[in-house]
C-alpha cells in the first residue's frame, strides 16, 4: 500500500520515487552485482577544496548529509538475495558513501575504510607471504615499527629498514624478493622528506611486482596524492587530519588496481574491520572541513616554527628554507602540514617545556583542532626500545608539536612561558634564545 509523502500530497512512491529507488545514494544505477565489493570513485570535477565538500546524497528524502545506516543486517527480497547490501561486515551505505568520497579525492578508484590507520596497515600487509621482503624507513611512527617487528619475528617476512631519504640505500636492498617498499613522509617523528616518485621509480625498474606502499597520515589528501607519484597503495591513520577531531579512529586505504581492491576488501570482510556506520559518518563530516583546517592549521604552524628557529632552537619542519629536503618537499606536496619537531638538547628540560605548557595538551596523535605537544621517544614512539632509537639516531629530547587551529599569538605566548618557566632559554634585554643555541642553526642534519 502507498503511503503519503511528508506533503500528504498522495502516494510516495511513484514511478519517479521507484526510479530513484534504483539509484543508489550516490545516484549510481544500482549494479546487477553486489556493489560494496566493487565500489566505483566519483570523477573529480572540481577543485579538492569543492569537492570535499561536494557530494551528493540521492536518497528519496533528498537528505543533505550521509545518514548512518546503523543496521547490522539488511531484508533481502528473496532467499537469494536481491538487496545490495545483506550484512554490515561486509558492506554498508553509509561506509560505501564514504569510501567513494575518499576514492574521489585520493585519486583512486577504490578506497576502503577500516577502523584505524595500524588496521589498515594490517589488511596491506595481510598480501605478504613467508619469505617476502619489506624495505621500509629507518624512522617510522612506533606502531608501524611495531606491527613490522611482529611480521618479521611471527610470519617470516624479512623486513629491511634503511634510510628512505637517500634512494641508493633502497636501490641497495631492492630484489625479486621485494614485496613491498613501504614509505612515511615527512616521517614521524623526525621529519625528514622522502622521494616517493624516485623510490616508485626505482622500485618498479628492479621488481615490477613491489608495491609501493605511502602512508600519508602527516599530509593528508590536500597536500599530498602519492598515487600520482608513483605509489600503488596509499593508507592514512583517518584519525588524524581527515577526521580532525579527535573523536573517532579510523583508516583508509586507496588503490587504482582494481584486483588489489578485491583483495583487500576480501580481507575486511573476512576478518571484520570495516569502519563502523557512525564513525563513517564523522569521518565523511570530518574530512569536508578538511582544506580549511590545514591552511589555519599549517598558517599557525609556520609561525611557530619560524617563532622557535628565530630563538635558536634546532626545528624540523618542511616550511622553512633550513630543512635540508625542502625542495624535494614542496616537489611531491602542496603544503608543509602542522607537525614539527625541535630539541633543546636536554631530555630534562624538554619534559619541563611538555609539563608547563597549558594551552598545548600532552597527548599523542596529531591533526586535530586542537594543538598538542609530546615527546615522542617517551610515548607515540615508546614502542621502539632504547637501543633501536640510539641506533636511528632519535634525539631523546625531541618535541613533538601538533599544531591546532587556536589563536597563533595563543599558542606562542604559551609557549614562551613554558620555554621560561622550563629554563630552556635564556633571558636578554632583546628578549630570548635558546640555552647554549648555535643561532644559525635551524637542522642541521635531519
Ligand atoms: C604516521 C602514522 N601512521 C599510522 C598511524 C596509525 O594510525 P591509528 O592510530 O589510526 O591506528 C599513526 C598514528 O597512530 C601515525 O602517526
Ligand atoms: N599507545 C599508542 C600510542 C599511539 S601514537 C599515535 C600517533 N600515531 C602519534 O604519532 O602520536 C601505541 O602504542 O600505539
Amino acid at each position: 500500500m502507498a503511503t503519503p509523502n511528508s506533503n500528504g500530497n498522495g502516494p510516495a512512491v511513484t514511478a519517479a520515487s521507484k526510479a530513484l529507488a534504483r539509484l543508489d545514494l550516490d545516484g549510481h544505477d544500482l549494479p546487477p552485482s553486489p556493489a560494496p565489493s566493487s565500489p566505483h570513485a566519483g570523477r573529480r570535477r572540481y577543485a579538492l577544496a569543492t569537492e570535499l565538500v561536494y557530494t551528493e546524497t540521492k536518497d528519496q528524502y533528498g537528505s543533505s548529509s550521509i545518514p548512518i545506516y546503523q543496521s547490522a543486517t539488511f531484508k533481502q527480497t528473496s532467499s537469494s538475495g536481491g538487496n545490495e547490501y545483506d550484512y554490515t561486515r561486509s558492506g554498508n551505505p553509509t561506509r560505501t558513501h564514504l569510501e567513494r568520497h575518499l576514492a574521489k579525492i585520493m585519486n583512486a578508484t577504490r578506497a576502503l575504510a577500516v577502523g584505524s590507520g595500524m588496521g589498515a596497515l594490517d589488511v596491506i600487509t595481510r598480501l605478504l607471504r613467508p619469505g617476502d621482503e619489506v624495505i621500509t624507513g629507518d624512522d617510522l611512527y612506533g606502531g608501524t615499527n611495531r606491527l613490522l617487528t611482529y611480521l618479521k619475528n611471527n610470519q617470516g617476512v624479512v623486513v629491511h629498514h634503511v634510510d628512505t631519504t637517500n634512494v641508493d640505500r633502497v636501490r641497495e636492498v631492492l630484489s625479486n624478493k621485494t614485496a613491498m617498499v613501504l614509505l612515511e613522509t615527512p616521517t614521524n617523528p623526525l621529519i625528514k622528506i622522502v622521494d616517493i616518485p624516485g623510490i616508485a621509480r626505482v622500485s618498479h625498474e628492479i621488481n615490477s611486482k613491489a608495491l609501493v606502499i605511502v602512508d600519508n597520515t602527516m599530509l593528508s589528501p590536500i597536500l599530498c596524492n602519492p598515487l600520482d607519484l608513483g605509489a600503488d597503495v596509499v593508507y592514512e591513520s583517518g584519525t588524524k587530519y581527515l577526521s580532525g577531531h579527535h573523536d573517532i579512529m579510523a583508516g583508509v586505504i586507496a588503490v587504482n588496481d582494481p584486483e588489489l581492491g578485491d583483495k583487500m576488501y576480501f580481507t575486511i570482510n573476512a576478518t571484520g574491520c570495516g569502519l563502523s556506520p557512525n564513525d563513517s559518518f564523522l569521518l565523511m563530516r570530518g574530512v569536508k572541513t578538511l582544506a580549511i583546517r590545514m591552511e589555519k592549521q599549517q598558517t599557525n604552524a609556520q609561525r611557530i616554527a619560524e617563532f622557535l628557529e628565530s630563538h635558536g632552537f634546532k626545528v624540523r619542519y618542511p616550511g622553512l628554507k633550513s630543512h635540508p629536503q625542502y625542495d624535494l618537499h614542496w616537489a611531491i606536496a602542496r603544503g608543509a602540514g602542522a607537525v614539527l619537531s625541535f630539541e633543546t638538547g636536554d631530555v630534562a628540560v624538554s619534559e619541563r617545556i611538555v609539563e608547563a605548557a597549558r594551552l598545548w595538551g600532552i597527548s599523542v596523535s596529531f591533526g586535530c583542532v586542537n594543538s598538542l605537544i609530546s615527546m615522542p621517544c617517551r610515548m607515540s614512539h615508546a614502542s621502539i626500545d632504547a637501543k633501536t632509537r640510539q641506533e636511528r639516531q632519535m634525539p631523546e629530547d625531541i618535541i613533538r608539536l601538533c599544531v591546532g587551529i587556536e589563536d597563533v599569538d595563543d599558542l606562542i605566548d604559551d609557549l614562551s612561558r613554558a620555554l621560561i618557566q622550563a629554563g630552556a632559554v635564556a633571558i636578554t634585554l632583546d628578549g630570548f634564545h635558546a640555552n647554549d643555541a648555535d643561532v644559525d642553526g635551524a637542522v642541521s642534519s635531519a
